[in-house]
């Protein structure tokens, strides 16, 4: 893998059965951007998440992180590189039971040994980063779906990891929200020192608001990938059919 990634996977096939979801597939995940995977709904973008964090494995091809290779990983090792990423799911997927305090220790009781005071402190801390200080004591149920994402972010951002994975972080958002969701992508990649982020989408405009490099999946294999510039000046056909949203080109469109 090359140095200046943080990921990569190489030659990557998966299938279940006959679906053959990833068919060689090849991403080098640039260090300190933001990156999103992008693709039609089914294309296997989860797949590849799930590839990326050893949730699935391949059933050929490698998967590198941070120089390890780690497809002959045991769990020990798998957790190891897991605590250097950060994973927003798609709700924020918080405990309703549990407060914002309580959810945003969560990870940092599990994982390092930290006094109460200084944890208050942390969360306090990280709480600021997301713009919402003070809410440690209400629960999930009281507080806007935006504000979950947040404190999803905040969670994820416990570990203080060096990958950051939002996945499908717009989605089922109305525009103004989805605004703010990118803002906050944007801001943490900037405000957080050496952070690398990788989003997986199909929202167009997150994409040329706040990508700085792009891959297009597309039947199991990466059929572009290039700066945000590079992607909105491309004459290639599908290219144009993906950015546009029309119906006419080389993507088959269901109907409707
Ligand atoms: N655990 C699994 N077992 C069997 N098939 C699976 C499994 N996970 C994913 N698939 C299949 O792999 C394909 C790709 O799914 P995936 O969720 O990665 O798509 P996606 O690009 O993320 O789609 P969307 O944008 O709709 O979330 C689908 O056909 C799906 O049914």
């Amino acid at each position: 893998m090359s140095k200046d990634s943080l990921v990569s996977l190489i030659d990557v096939k998966k299938s279940f059965g006959n679906n053959h979801v990833l068919n060689g597939l090849n991403i080098e995940i640039p260090k300190h951007k933001i990156s999103f995977i992008i693709g039609r709904s089914g294309e296997g973008k989860s797949v590849t998440l799930k590839n990326i964090i050893g949730i699935l494995k391949p059933d050929s091809g490698e998967v590198w992180i941070d120089g390890f290779k780690m497809n002959d990983a045991n769990e020990a090792k798998w957790n190891e590189a897991r605590k250097k990423i950060g994973i927003l799911f798609q709700d924020g997927a918080l405990f309703d039971s549990l407060n914002i305090f309580e959810n945003i220790s969560f990870p940092i009781q599990n994982h390092l040994k930290m006094s109460l005071k200084d944890m208050e402190t942390e969360v306090e801390k990280l709480l600021d980063i997301v713009g919402l200080p003070g809410i440690q004591n209400k629960y999930p149920p009281e507080i806007s779906i935006g504000e979950r994402k947040r404190v999803g972010l905040a969670r994820a951002l416990a570990l203080k990891p060096q990958l950051l994975l939002y996945d499908e972080p717009t989605t089922s958002m109305d525009p103004l929200v989805s605004d703010l969701i990118d803002n906050l992508i944007y801001n943490t990649q900037k405000n957080l020192d050496g952070i690398t982020s990788v989003v997986v989408s199909h929202d167009i405009t997150s994409v040329m608001n706040i990508a700085e490099y792009i891959f297009l999946l597309h039947k199991g294999k990466i059929y572009f990938h290039g700066t945000a510039q590079e992607f909105a000046s491309s004459k290639d056909e599908l290219v144009r059919q993906f950015l546009t949203g029309g119906r006419k080109g080389p993507l088959e469109v269901p109907i409707a």
